[in-house]
Formats: structure tokens, C-alpha cells, sequence
């Protein structure tokens, strides 16, 4: 289980408190550094748990956090009832799979891990080779493991990197966009094995494709500008676009007119522009039928309704 209570972390600058803490307070404590994270409570309990949000929301900081890569700037954060200043106690726990994953060039796939597993405690040859070979396989990566990694593509890479995160059957595994650079087959066959991995433990993933927890989440947190939006099940994320997906053919005129922030989806048409739009009402003269959310509908409803209170404080400021 992880547990994060009040954490929030700030780059550059040095923490100050506003003199008037009511007075525009948030503002001013912006201008003093960029804060990735303010104020993330989560309770993560067992299961494959998808932390989903946006370029530059939050979801690298808070992984590098909870793998004692980065201390928070306050706020506490405990994995397995251990907090994370036991960093060495939290390290046995966990496999970290970073979204940057760099690798020593000259060794062989097999050599980095049985290396990796060493490192891990494995002390037993063995064991280390046993182990090793199952990851192999498992990741389609059995041919190459007597290559070195300079040879290897950059979807080959990124198994390798899964593998790594998985030896020693961690009892929390915490992967940061896993599936970039796979390609689609690699993709699904991930997703299966981190499924099956996550009975009976926690997997946290960061994504910003809706795909990759669609398929294989049980439980979802949306993260934007460092904030956490929602958190709960993933039909909670798609009720909210509930009533508020709107289908039909505009215009060009109209289509030009729309909020791009509003369009989910495009299509030029022989009768016009087939279009998918968020609104509470669209503000067009065609005529548009309401549709049932998706998934990323409602990702995408939650993330419009911030973008409109961020444009509504920029206008007000
Ligand atoms: N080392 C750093 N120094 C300064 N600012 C940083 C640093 N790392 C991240 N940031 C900033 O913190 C914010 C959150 O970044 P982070 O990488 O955690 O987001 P993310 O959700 O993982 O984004 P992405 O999906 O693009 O990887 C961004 O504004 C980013 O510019």
C-alpha cells in the first residue's frame, strides 16, 4: 500500500511564506519557483493503479519521490507503513522504472541484469540465471540477451528497463510511461504482464495515454499542473463527461469558431466536418446530438474544466 499524505515539491527558488497567507496567497508563492506538486493526497491500496495526466503535470516528480530519488519539498509518503527517509528499506521494496532509463551500452542484456539482480541481493549465481531467463523471456527479449545493449533498438531498451524493475518480484512496482516506444504488439503483451505481476501487489503506472489504463487499471488518479483532479474508479473519470459530449456535422465556419480545447475529435465529410465536441452546451447553429462518454471523454471534460478556471484566474489577474 501507498499512502501520501500533503506532499508537495518545488524546483529552484527557496520556500518563503507570503506575508498576508489570505491574500492572493497561491500567486505569490508561484512566483517564488515552480511547484510540481501541491498538496497530492492519495491512498493507494493493492492493484494496478494508473496515475494519468498531462505533459509537465506531476507524474515523473512524484515517482522519483516515492522511489527516494527526490525528497519532497513537504508532505510525507510512507510504502508498506515505511516512510520514505528509510530510503534503503524502501529500495528493497520497490522496482522503479524511470521514464529516462539509462543503460551501460557495453554490457550484454544478460550481464545487465544478472548485474542489476546482484545489486538487488540476489547473492546466489543460480537463482540470478534462473530469474533472469524467465524476465527474458517474458519480455521477448531471450534472443538478444547475448547482444550488447548498443545494438539494441530503443522498444528493446525500454523491456530491458521493465525487466530490470521486475527482478526480485518487488511488492510495489512503479513504472513511468512503460509503454512509450513500444509498439503495439509490445504494447499489449506489456500491459498483460504488468496485470498479471500486479495480483497481490501495487503497480503504479504514469501515463498520458488513456489506452494504457483502460485496458488494465483498476484504479485511477489524474494529475494536472501537480495537482490531483480525481482519483477513485475509472467509471468515476468517465461519468464526467457525462452529458457533456456533444456529436455532429458543422460547418467549416462553425468548426473554426469552436474552442480547440473543447475539440475531441475531427473528419472532414462529404455533408462537413464530423465533430466530436465537450461543452455544457455547444455554441453552434448545426445541430449536435449528446453521446455517451468515453473513458478519455471524461479525461478529457476534467481536464477542460481546469483549463477554464486557469483561464478564468489569468483573465481575473
Ligand atoms: N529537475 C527539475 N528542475 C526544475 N523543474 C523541473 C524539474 N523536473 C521537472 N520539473 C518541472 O516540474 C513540472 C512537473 O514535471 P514532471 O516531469 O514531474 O511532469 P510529468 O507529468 O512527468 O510530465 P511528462 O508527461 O511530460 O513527463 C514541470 O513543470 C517541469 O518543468
Amino acid at each position: 500500500m501507498i499512502q501520501i499524505n500533503h506532499l508537495s515539491k518545488k524546483y529552484g527558488g527557496s520556500w518563503k511564506a507570503p506575508r498576508d497567507m489570505n491574500k492572493n496567497a497561491e500567486a505569490q508563492v508561484y512566483n517564488r519557483g515552480n511547484w510540481a506538486l501541491h498538496d497530492v493526497n492519495l491512498t493507494i491500496t493493492e492493484g494496478m493503479v494508473g496515475l494519468l495526466g498531462p505533459n509537465g503535470a506531476g507524474k515523473s516528480t512524484l515517482m522519483r519521490i516515492l522511489s527516494t530519488l527526490s525528497t519532497p519539498t513537504s508532505g510525507e509518503a510512507f510504502i508498506n507503513g515505511v516512510p520514505l527517509h528509510k530510503s534503503e528499506d524502501i529500495r528493497r521494496m520497490i522496482g522503479y522504472l524511470p521514464q529516462q532509463f539509462q543503460v551501460y551500452p557495453q554490457l550484454t542484456g544478460a550481464e545487465f541484469l544478472d548485474y542489476v539482480a546482484a545489486m538487488k541481493g540476489i547473492s546466489d549465481k543460480r537463482h540470478r540465471k534462473v530469474e533472469i531467463d524467465k524476465l527474458l523471456e517474458q519480455l521477448n527479449l531471450q534472443d538478444k540477451a547475448r547482444k550488447k545493449i548498443r545494438t539494441y533498438s530503443g522498444g528493446m531498451k525500454r523491456r530491458l528497463g521493465i525487466a530490470q524493475a521486475l527482478i526480485g518480484s518487488p511488492q510495489v512496482l512503479i513504472v513511468d510511461e512503460p509503454t512509450a516506444g513500444l509498439d503495439p504488439e509490445e504494447r499489449v503483451r506489456f500491459r498483460n504482464l504488468l496485470t498479471r505481476f500486479s495480483l497481490g501487489r501495487v503497480v503504479l503506472l504514469s501515463t498520458h495515454i488513456v489506452a494504457d489504463i483502460e485496458s488494465n487499471c483498476r484504479q485511477i488518479a489524474v494529475l494536472d499542473q501537480g495537482r490531483v483532479r480525481m482519483s477513485g474508479e475509472l467509471a468515476d473519470l468517465q461519468a464526467l463527461g457525462q452529458g457533456r459530449v456533444w456529436e455532429g456535422v458543422l460547418t467549416e465556419q462553425e468548426y473554426e469558431m469552436l474552442d480547440p480545447l473543447s475539440v475531441v475529435s475531427t473528419r472532414r465529410t462529404e455533408e462537413g466536418m464530423l465533430c466530436k465536441i465537450i461543452a455544457d452546451i455547444p455554441n453552434v447553429n448545426s445541430q449536435m446530438k449528446r453521446v455517451n462518454p468515453t473513458l478519455e471523454d471524461g479525461y478529457l471534460a476534467l481536464l477542460s474544466d481546469g483549463a477554464l478556471g486557469r483561464r478564468g484566474v489569468s483573465s481575473d489577474a
